[in-house]
């Protein structure tokens, strides 16, 4: 490269631009670019008179910083922007958080209006053409059309008896633990019975990892290891997730091609991949690539989100001796036989009902924040508080977090306790519960997740009581083993699901089977 000066002579010559120019230039537009824009997001953009921070309104990485450098505690830094800021913030520079149960039904809105799914939670979990990372509205409808007849309540009904085969496996496995006076690895065993239970609908074959000596626990870190790099650097750097597109083909590709090619698959519709398989989606939808990711979405959604909510459920009530000897005193009451139980019966006990919506509320089994874009209409939220109104325009991604409204001391007053009597008093305060979102994109797994919470938990604690310590207890037990709520089973980092902290071992019970030495 060139310029032409005016030499002494008075000749025009040419001289060479040097590199350290071209680059200085470059670096100064950037620069000015990003001061530019920086200035236009802040004072001028759309989202420029919402609350917050003016560094959240600059830049993504403001929100970053709390998820890469902190380790996903964004979601604590949330609520207290909320109550610095008020219940609608602006988190980052395209996107709003409200923490106003009043604005649930209109984020989350039934089929008639348009909702599509903002791409970064699909992306970040490398899932962006499962069913739940899909972002636009009707090709939502369609995935979730071929997947939804397997979900109903009358399906899953008929589920049960498998539910319940797993159950057994698992209380065999506890039985042969207590037989030993042992201590048992309640997180990775729970995820075993979960995994278990959903591979054997989806495919048709269960993984019976329950039946593994070490229950496949690399399989579980694995997942583990996932979520801890997806979330959150998939999430803040977006060509990462082009990089790793091209992971291995899962596990569960094989049993997909299994069915695919299995003789009877046009008259077989046992399991949910051959439903999708034989179903109305184009051949493009059924591609293995897509059908992988399918695969792998339900597998993670279906396991981890019910056994965190069990492993939640069974610490507080085996901390709580109080409300476990009620819980007790129902089951033995309706079944006698610990044998002869069925869901039907559970969902309509009122203990094990408010022990299981507190359990879910306390606990919520997803911590990201659910984003929704109005694609093509104005949303509208009122504070009522401050008899203000807010215009949102369309095309703006809003979200909500199940954390903070179920945190909500207005609603759920003393939020942090397991307090079973808010249900009993009112069972209508399901209308606030938001761990499982709402609306078109709702939990598709929402019944097999109560269904597995009632047999599981009923089965458990129909037979065990917690160990009171003076060894004359003339029932199995179980005692928490080094097991400690803030850092075991609160949710520590946002890995999309909760996690506890680094290095956890999660729940762990010492489980003792005969009765105790009465001298
Ligand atoms: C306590 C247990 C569970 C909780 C708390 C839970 C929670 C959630 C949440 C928060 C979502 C996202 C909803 C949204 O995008 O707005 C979701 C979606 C989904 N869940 Fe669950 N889930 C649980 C159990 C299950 C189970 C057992 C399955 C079985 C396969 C399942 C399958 C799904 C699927 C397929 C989606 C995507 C739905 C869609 O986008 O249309 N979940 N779940």
């Amino acid at each position: 490269m060139a310029t032409i000066t005016n030499s002494s002579a008075g000749i025009l010559s040419v001289q060479p631009i040097s590199y350290k120019v071209i680059f200085a230039a470059v670096v100064t537009i950037y620069a000015l670019y990003l001061f530019g824009l920086g200035i236009y997001r802040v004072y001028f953009d759309a989202l420029s008179h919402y609350p917050g921070p003016k560094l959240a309104a600059l830049t993504t990485w403001y929100q970053a910083y709390y998820d890469l450098y902190y380790h996903g505690q964004w979601f604590k830094k949330l609520g207290q922007l909320h109550e610095q800021y008020g219940p609608i913030i602006r988190v980052n520079p395209h996107e709003l958080h409200i923490s106003d149960p009043n604005f649930i039904d209109i984020l989350f809105t039934g089929a008639s209006k348009k909702r599509d799914k903002y791409k970064w939670l699909g992306r970040s979990i490398l899932l962006p053409d499962s069913t739940g990372g899909t972002v636009h509205h009707d090709l939502h409808r369609k995935r979730r059309a071929s997947l939804s007849p397997f979900f109903s309540k009358e399906k899953i009904r008929r589920l049960e008896p498998s539910i319940q085969r797993a159950v057994d496996n698992l209380l065999g496995r506890m039985s042969d633990c207590g037989a030993n006076e042992d201590v048992m690895p309640m997180s990775l065993v729970l995820r075993a019975t979960t995994c278990d239970i959903i591979t054997g609908y989806l495919f048709g074959k269960s993984a019976e990892y329950l039946t593994r000596e070490d229950y496949n626990e690399d399989f579980f870190s694995s997942i583990n290891a996932m979520f801890g790099m997806s979330w959150p650097h998939l999430t803040y750097i977006s060509w990462l997730g082009a990089v790793l597109g091209c992971i291995p083909p899962s596990q569960w590709t094989k049993q997909i091609r299994d069915i695919r090619l299995s003789e009877d698959l046009k008259s077989n519709n046992s399991t949910v991949f051959h439903g999708i398989l034989n179903g109305k989606l184009p051949p493009s939808e059924k591609s293995a690539r897509r059908l992988r990711q399918e695969a792998q979405q339900l597998v993670l959604a279906g396991q981890d989100t019910t056994a965190q909510t069990v492993v939640a459920i069974t610490f507080e009530l085996l901390a709580c001796p109080d409300k476990l000897a009620k819980l007790k005193a129902e089951l033995a009451s309706v079944f006698p036989d610990p044998d002869n139980i069925t869901s039907a019966v559970c969902e309509r006990l009122p203990y094990l009902h408010a022990v299981v919506q507190e359990g879910i509320r306390l606990h919520p089994a997803t911590l990201v924040r659910m984003t929704r874009v109005a694609p093509n209409q104005e949303m509208i939220y009122t504070n009522e508080k401050e008899n203000r109104e807010w215009v949102i325009k369309p095309g703006t991604p809003v979200s909500m977090t199940a954390f903070t409204i179920q945190n909500n001391p207005d609603i759920f007053p003393s939020p942090r306790k397991f307090e079973l009597e808010r249900w009993l008093d009112n069972p209508r305060l399901d209308k606030y519960l938001l761990s499982f979102f709402r609306g078109t994109r709702i939990c598709l797994g929402l019944y097999i997740a109560y269904f597995e919470l009632y047999l599981i938990l009923e089965g458990i604690f129909r037979r065990y009581d917690r160990y009171d310590g003076t060894g004359k207890q003339s029932t199995p037990t179980l005692e928490l083993y080094d097991t400690i709520r803030e850092r075991d089973i609160d949710a520590v980092v946002d890995l999309v699901l909760p996690y506890p902290a680094v290095g956890s071992k999660g729940l762990r019970v010492m489980i003792r089977n005969k009765p105790q030495n009465t001298e």
